[in-house]
């Protein structure tokens, strides 16, 4: 079994809810089982400023799936719950990133791992921390840049799960 972590955020429709339809179609996954789930945060939209704030999460996994079979999986997930792709980093029923895989790396546009836009991004770093407090990703010590991100970017925990 690897070790994975996933990213989980939505700023459409009903968002709670849609988080945990996502948690639920995660854990009926084949072979796989999810440790733990972070708390959820509102978050100030990154990367495309006119649309509603995020909820985001982010999950641990174990399971047998590749990164490739586990990440068409989510990709499935998210068509399935209805996600229409528009703008980029637009508006979206649900967004499932595979952040990190068990150490592996990928450079293909289909699949980078880990996950190329993690340091940059408080509603991935903080919430991955709860979970993995020693966390490092490509040489960054996230620890060490979770309070920058805090202060530069708009995010406040909404409530645990
Ligand atoms: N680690 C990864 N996790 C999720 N998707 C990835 C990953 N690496 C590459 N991709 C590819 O990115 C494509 C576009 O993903 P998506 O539309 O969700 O991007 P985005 O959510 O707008 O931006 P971001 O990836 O920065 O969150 C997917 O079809 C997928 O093949
Ligand atoms: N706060 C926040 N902003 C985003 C998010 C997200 O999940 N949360 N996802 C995006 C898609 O890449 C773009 N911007």
């Amino acid at each position: 079994m690897a070790l994975a972590y996933i990213g989980i955020g939505t700023n459409l429709g009903k968002k709670e809810e849609n988080i945990k339809t996502a948690l639920k179609e995660i854990k009926s996954l084949p072979d796989t089982r999810i440790n733990k789930v972070a708390a959820l945060y509102e978050t100030e939209p990154w990367g495309y400023a006119e649309q509603d704030w995020f909820l985001n999460t982010v999950c641990e996994i174990e399971t047998a799936l590749t990164p490739e079979s586990l990440l068409e999986a989510l990709l499935q997930i998210e068509n399935k719950m209805g996600r229409v792709r528009s703008i980029r980093y637009g508006p979206r029923v649900i967004d499932l990133d595979l952040l990190w895989y068990e150490g592996e790396k990928r450079q293909e546009e289909k699949l980078t791992l880990p996950h190329p836009r993690i340091t940059e991004r408080a509603f991935v770093v903080l919430p991955l921390l709860e979970l993995w407090p020693e966390a490092e990703i490509n040489g960054v010590v996230l620890k060490s840049i979770a309070e920058k991100l805090r202060q530069e970017q708009g995010i406040k925990k909404f409530k645990n799960l």
